[in-house]
């Protein structure tokens, strides 16, 4: 059953990883056409396309009973996950392949994964402008409620970053909103000299993250500042959702597996002088390799995903300085291999808890309440005892 579940999880990423890469190749064919990526593109629609028209014309049968395998999965598919949930699918070859090939058992797990991460996908495909719709225009004309259901217009989702978007369970999707504004996203650190002139006594105001001698190498060149390099920090961002999590508020959720030592993001936000106290809720303190401090990067209001991570005492990533191209950047960095699925954590450092209650759950945790308070003696009650005579 563990491999079982092991192979099914492994297509789910695999879900994910393909309805991605579709939609990187459509932005790429809207932006700078080149006849590699039209082509590529055309193919996974036109496959996507096979698949549901397929499913349609089982549909369009009403009669199961003599169907062939693969003909029932398409029937299973449409009737459990609707029609809209499998065209988004369709575009991934690892979908498309699984409804071939997977073993039954596996196709029932996936089956099950599949509609309980149903709106984590529809999110993700929606929010990354996949054109589901259009396997599905084309069979408008049928008479097929459910599938005409689905073709009724819908908001744009994807005219904002997909982490303008966090996903309340299987029901709801929300914006992240912290001192009434919108928590922008953006793709680097910004500095505005203006922010520091309070702090600085006289001469010119630089930005202290600019990458200098001292620094050292470029951390995946290798090459010294003699050499500049326009190396950026790697970034998993497009393979994570925002997740509402009870307690904890917004979260990371992992929508692919990553390795131990794999820098998963940079910290971005404002760079505002280490001095700067006006966000003590996300923001991070960075120093170099002395110790001395550099800046605050404070993300209240522009940041990237990895401002949402939530803290655990047994964390799976930590925030490491490292100097990239022609900055020195705070990064994330997985300290072990992080699961599929798995709510992505850091630990906040020491001070963080001091006043507030950690609900990480971990075994190590800090605040955890001592035994005696976790379980309180329970005493029988007699129901009649609690209404009043
Ligand atoms: C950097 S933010 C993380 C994103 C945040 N959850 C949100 O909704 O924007 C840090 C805040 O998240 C919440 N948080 C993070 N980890 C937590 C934990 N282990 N237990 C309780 N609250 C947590 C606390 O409110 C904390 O001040």
């Amino acid at each position: 059953m563990e491999n079982t579940n092991r192979e099914s999880v492994r297509i789910l990423a695999a879900i994910y990883y393909d309805i991605n890469s579709v939609c990187d190749i459509r932005k790429r064919v809207n932006s700078k056409p080149k006849d590699e990526d039209t082509n590529d593109y055309r193919t996974a629609c036109r496959r996507a396309s096979t698949l549901v028209s397929r499913a349609v014309t089982q549909a369009l049968r009403h009669q199961v009973s003599n169907q062939r395998h693969y003909d029932q999965r398409l029937t299973e598919l449409t009737t459990r996950l609707g029609w809209k949930l499998l065209s988004i699918c369709a575009h991934s070859a690892a979908f498309r392949q699984a409804t071939i090939r997977a073993g039954v058992v596996t196709w029932d797990v996936l089956i099950s994964q599949l509609e309980a991460n149903r709106l984590s996908i529809e999110l993700f495909a929606r929010t990354r402008n996949l054109e589901w719709r259009g396997p599905l225009l084309k069979h408008a004309r049928h008479n097929l409620p459910e599938l005409q259901k689905e073709l009724a217009p819908y908001i744009k989702l994807y005219d904002q970053h997909p982490h303008h978007f966090v996903r309340i369970e299987n029901k709801a999707v929300r914006m992240p909103v912290y001192e009434e504004f919108l928590q922008m996203h953006t793709d680097a650190c910004m500095f505005d000299p203006r922010e520091w002139k309070s702090y600085v006594e006289e001469g010119d105001v630089y930005d202290p993250t600019q990458r200098e001698e001292e620094d050292g190498n470029c951390w995946i060149c290798r090459q010294s500042l003699e050499f500049p390099c326009s190396c950026l920090p790697p970034d998993v961002g497009q393979l994570v959702e925002l997740v509402d999590y009870p307690k904890k508020g917004i979260g990371v959720r992992a929508l692919a597996n990553f390795k131990e030592g794999q820098i998963l993001g940079e910290f971005i936000g404002e760079i505002r002088h280490w001095n700067y106290g006006g966000d003590p809720k996300y923001s991070y303190l960075m120093h170099d390799k002395y110790f001395q401090p550099v800046a605050t990067i404070s993300p209240k209001r522009y940041g990237n995903w990895t401002r949402f991570i939530n803290h655990s005492c047994g964390s799976s990533t930590k925030f490491d300085t490292m100097a990239i191209g022609k900055r020195l950047v705070v990064v994330i960095r997985a300290k072990r291999d992080i699961m599929m699925f798995e709510e992505i954590t850091v630990h906040y450092g020491g001070n963080y808890w001091e006043g507030r209650t950690c609900e990480c759950g971990s075994s190590k945790c800090k605040s955890r309440k001592p035994e005696s308070e976790e379980s309180p003696l329970q005493i029988p009650v007699d129901n009649d005892q609690l209404h009043d005579t």
